[in-house]
């Protein structure tokens, strides 16, 4: 089958001939239909995180496609079943964290695209006990980024505890923020949208955000203060390390600050004002197979509508250049069929 594979890290990738895997006891193995860029897949390739990829890897977590063959032991996948995989490609089932429904955080998970290949290929292996079952009648497409993208905003706002009719910043308007923008409205939160880019200001009053403040032209603290006096909550998913430096100065006072971009590098926190101001500042990765329920339902039922770009599997080192540059509106899906 043709895959994208990273043999290297800081790469090109190359698009070659590998085996199409077989399905293990619990496994079905999908036909790729569509699958979505992530910003993750390019720190994945340019292996700038502490703990690295498999390689040689065939990225991809949010991938769109048809069940064609299935394991000896899986009894809840049949052939033709539409499914997608994700980040949390499994866990364990049997830790604390697991117990807990906080599976995105068992240690002994294994990640889509990332320590198991992805769906950047004419095929994928999913497990069935974590795979996510696409709703009848979706758009293709649209559906890629949901598997990701949507269902970390989806988790990362219901962390932030922002009540409908409060107000909520989205730091960072990329494949994340814009349709995070959308699950906050959804979920009847109030939005202000801030990035270093106008023509991703534009995309999040598109999308319907209220306030937007572009931080390369006024200081995002201030104005937000000065705006509404302050989020109630603020959902950080930006690439640059100075996005979670001025996350604080955004919240109100009792605000909840959620953290989901991942860029490399650290943020400094003022004691005395996090304390005085009563501030939570969360770490948010991904969401649970319940939140993928959810955050999917939120779809099917047509409130959120990514802004996506198709383009082919040839064109992914493009792509990725095109990401480094900020260039890229909404999110890239990579249409295999
Ligand atoms: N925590 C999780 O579970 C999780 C899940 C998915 C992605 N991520 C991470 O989230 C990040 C974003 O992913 P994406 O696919 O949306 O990326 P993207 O490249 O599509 O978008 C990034 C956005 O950040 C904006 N930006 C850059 N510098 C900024 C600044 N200083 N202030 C405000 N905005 C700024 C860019 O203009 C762009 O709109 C990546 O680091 C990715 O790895 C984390
Ligand atoms: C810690 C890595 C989290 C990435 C989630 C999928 O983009
Ligand atoms: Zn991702
Ligand atoms: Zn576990």
């Amino acid at each position: 089958m043709r895959a994208a594979v990273s043999g290297e890290a800081g790469e090109p990738l190359t698009i070659d001939e590998i085996d199409v895997p077989t399905p293990g006891p619990h496994e079905a193995l999908v036909r790729v239909l569509t699958t979505g860029v992530c910003h993750t897949d390019l720190h994945a390739v340019e292996g700038d995180w502490p703990v690295p990829p498999k390689r040689p890897l065939v990225p991809g977590h949010e991938g769109f496609g048809e069940v064609v063959a299935v394991g000896d032991e899986v009894t809840d996948l049949a052939v033709g079943d539409r499914v997608g995989n994700a980040w949390l490609w499994s866990a364990c089932g049997r830790c604390e964290y697991c117990r807990k429904g906080w599976e995105t955080l068992c240690e002994q998970q294994e990640n889509g695209g990332y320590s198991v290949d992805g769906s950047f290929a004419e095929y994928m292996l999913v497990d069935e006990r974590y795979a996510a079952r696409i709703p009848d009648g979706v758009d293709p497409v649209e559906v890629a980024p949901i598997l990701c993208a949507g269902v970390t905003v989806y988790k990362a706002l219901k962390e932030t505890e922002v009540m409908p009719g409060e107000w909520v910043v989205i730091s960072g308007i990329g494949g994340l923020g814009h349709v995070a923008v959308q699950y906050a409205i959804a979920m009847g939160m109030r939005v202000v949208a801030v990035d270093i880019d106008d023509e991703k200001l534009e995309l999040a009053r598109r999308h319907g955000a209220e306030l937007v403040v572009n931080a390369r032209e006024a200081d995002p603290g201030q104005a937000v203060q000065d705006e509404i006096g302050g989020a109630h909550g603020v959902l950080v998913t930006a690439v640059h390390p100075s996005a979670f430096g001025q996350a604080a100065a955004m919240s109100r006072r009792g605000g909840t600050i959620v953290f989901v971009g991942l860029p490399p590098g650290d943020f400094p926190a003022d004691i005395f004002d996090t304390v005085l101001r009563g501030l939570t500042i969360r770490g948010s990765i991904v969401g649970t197979r319940q939140d993928m329920v959810e955050a999917l339902e939120f779809f099917a039922a047509g409130k959120i509508r990514p802004t996506v770009h198709t383009r082919r599997l040839d064109d992914i080192n493009e792509i990725f250049e095109e990401m480094k540059a900020g260039q890229i509106e909404g999110r890239v899906v990579l249409e295999l069929a």
